[in-house]
């Protein structure tokens, strides 16, 4: 199923945003991810679906640049991404947020301005309007001055989503951004994703619902250590796929 997809895919790597070859990541003795390869572009949405410890919060890492590769090459519009960039707005699961730390939902979006600061790190005109303007594309305006800790779970990942919009971010890579949200903040945050790949951008997450992948995502990379498929996810999700990619 995804030789014919490898194979286009190498030839046609250049026109490809994140090309991702050969990567290999591991944990002292433990590997993570074997050999993965894909490339994709902004615009697209991909799920990055398989069982538990399959390597996706693994592979979110290393595209941004918070886990070293130990082979292979990650390359964004033809340069290798080394370490952290700009480009990669990366949000960690749920769980691993703190959600007591004292900060507001404006003070979280203006993090994503820091790694720009000029040399005097002081905050210009030009970063206030951006971090207004990532607030109001994710309706926080009114929500500026509340701490995180009080926000739903959606407010909460929109606030995320707006930092990663401030941080002038193309590639968002979001751990699980779906856990935990109720039907509604889902179908919503589902648009905001559709709209935000819409606008150029190339969106990366894991998914653990096998009932709402297709209509969320366009593309899937089945990942079980190694890749068990990539494509476009109406032709990949399937029960035999599936079955092979958690059976693996
Ligand atoms: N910091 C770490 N040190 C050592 N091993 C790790 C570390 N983080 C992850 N691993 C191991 O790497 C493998 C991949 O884990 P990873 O969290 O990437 O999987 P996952 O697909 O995101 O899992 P889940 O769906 O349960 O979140 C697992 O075997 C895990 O135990």
């Amino acid at each position: 199923m995804e030789a014919s997809e490898h194979t286009c895919c190498a030839h046609h790597s250049h026109h490809h945003d994140l090309v991702i070859t050969d990567l290999c990541v591991l944990y002292r003795k433990i590997t993570a991810l074997k050999d993965i390869s894909f490339n994709t572009s902004c615009g697209n949405r991909v799920a990055l679906v398989g069982p538990n410890g399959a390597g996706k919060s693994t592979l979110l890492k290393a595209i941004a640049g918070l886990v070293p590769k130990s082979s292979g090459h990650i390359r964004w519009r033809g340069t290798q991404i080394k370490k952290w960039s700009r480009e990669f707005a990366y949000l960690p699961q749920r769980e691993e947020v703190d959600w007591d730390f004292p900060v507001t939902v404006r003070g979280l979006v203006e993090m994503g301005r820091y790694p720009q600061l000029g040399m005097w790190k002081r905050f210009s005109k030009k970063d206030a309007a951006t971090v207004d303007q990532a607030l109001q594309a994710l309706d926080l305006t009114e929500l500026q001055n509340r701490q995180i800790k009080e926000l739903s779970g959606g407010q909460q990942q929109r606030a995320f989503l707006a930092r990663a919009i401030a941080q002038e971010a193309h590639v968002l890579l979001l751990d699980e951004p779906f856990t935990g949200l109720d039907r509604t903040s889902s179908e919503a945050l589902g648009k905001l994703l559709n709209q935000l790949a819409q606008e150029g951008r190339l969106i990366i997450a894991s998914h653990h619902d096998m009932s709402t992948v297709k209509n969320l995502f366009n593309k899937v990379l089945l990942v079980n250590q190694s890749s068990c498929g990539f494509g476009n996810s109406d032709e990949l999700i399937t029960e035999e796929n599936l079955a092979a990619t958690f059976t693996h």
